[in-house]
């Protein structure tokens, strides 16, 4: 976002380097390989800082981001992330939402390839607590797999419809593809992931002793 000066403000540079450090983190794990992933955050009630498209995510400058409104639309120009309203949806249906990170992890692609189901759930898994909302692993947490299509607006309605009867769905899957996860901070959010691929890559675990 421009200031009179045309240079960028200060809350958009510092959530763009944090964004930019986190990208270079989740490149180094193997999760955004080959340009792939997005990632946002909220700049106000109404505009969200999110990735450019097709830029290589381990190597972002401030450059590669651009600010949306919550419709997507580019608010100074630029070309957003192809899954720009997939991100802008989490900030209009949920206020405390301030970031989003979408990751092709290899656990999450491998294992809704191998499954068919539209949901994966865990229980007894004590890193079920990483999850906000969840205070013991006696619990069942419940995460939806979307088929995957290049009709990103038509997806974003699915996710909607899912958020109807789901409000606290804290991330879901598309198949094949990879994970959204959100948060009321980046923080927060990179936790989600960190525990959401744990979870993943245990499934797997779990699939390969069951042979
Ligand atoms: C080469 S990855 C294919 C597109 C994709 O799934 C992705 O996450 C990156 O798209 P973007 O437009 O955000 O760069
Ligand atoms: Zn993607």
């Amino acid at each position: 976002m421009s200031t009179e000066e045309g240079g960028l403000n200060s809350d958009f540079l510092a959530k763009a380097r944090a964004l930019a450090a986190t990208g270079r983190e989740l490149h180094a794990r193997g999760w955004v390989p080959a340009t792939s992933g997005n990632f946002s955050m909220r700049l106000s009630d109404n505009s969200v800082l999110v990735t450019a498209s097709g830029r290589h995510k381990g190597r972002l400058d401030e450059q590669d981001f651009l600010a949306v409104d919550l419709a997507g639309r580019p608010i100074d120009g630029g070309k957003p992330s192809a899954e720009t309203l997939l991100h802008t949806q989490l900030y209009a249906r949920f206020p405390e939402v301030n970031a989003a990170l979408h990751c092709h992890t290899p656990a999450s692609t491998v294992l809704t390839m191998h499954r068919p189901d539209s949901e994966l759930t865990f229980e007894g898994y004590e890193l079920q607590k990483a999850f906000a909302g969840f205070s013991s692993h006696e619990s069942t947490l419940s995460i939806p797999v979307f088929d995957n299509t290049q009709d990103i607006a038509a997806l974003a309605a699915d996710v909607d419809r899912y958020f109807d009867r789901v409000p606290d769905c804290p991330a879901y899957v598309i198949r094949g593809h990879g994970v959204y996860c959100w948060g009321d901070s980046l923080d927060a959010c990179h936790r989600e992931l960190e525990a959401l691929d744990f979870l993943f890559q245990c499934a797997l675990e779990m699939e390969r002793l069951r042979r």
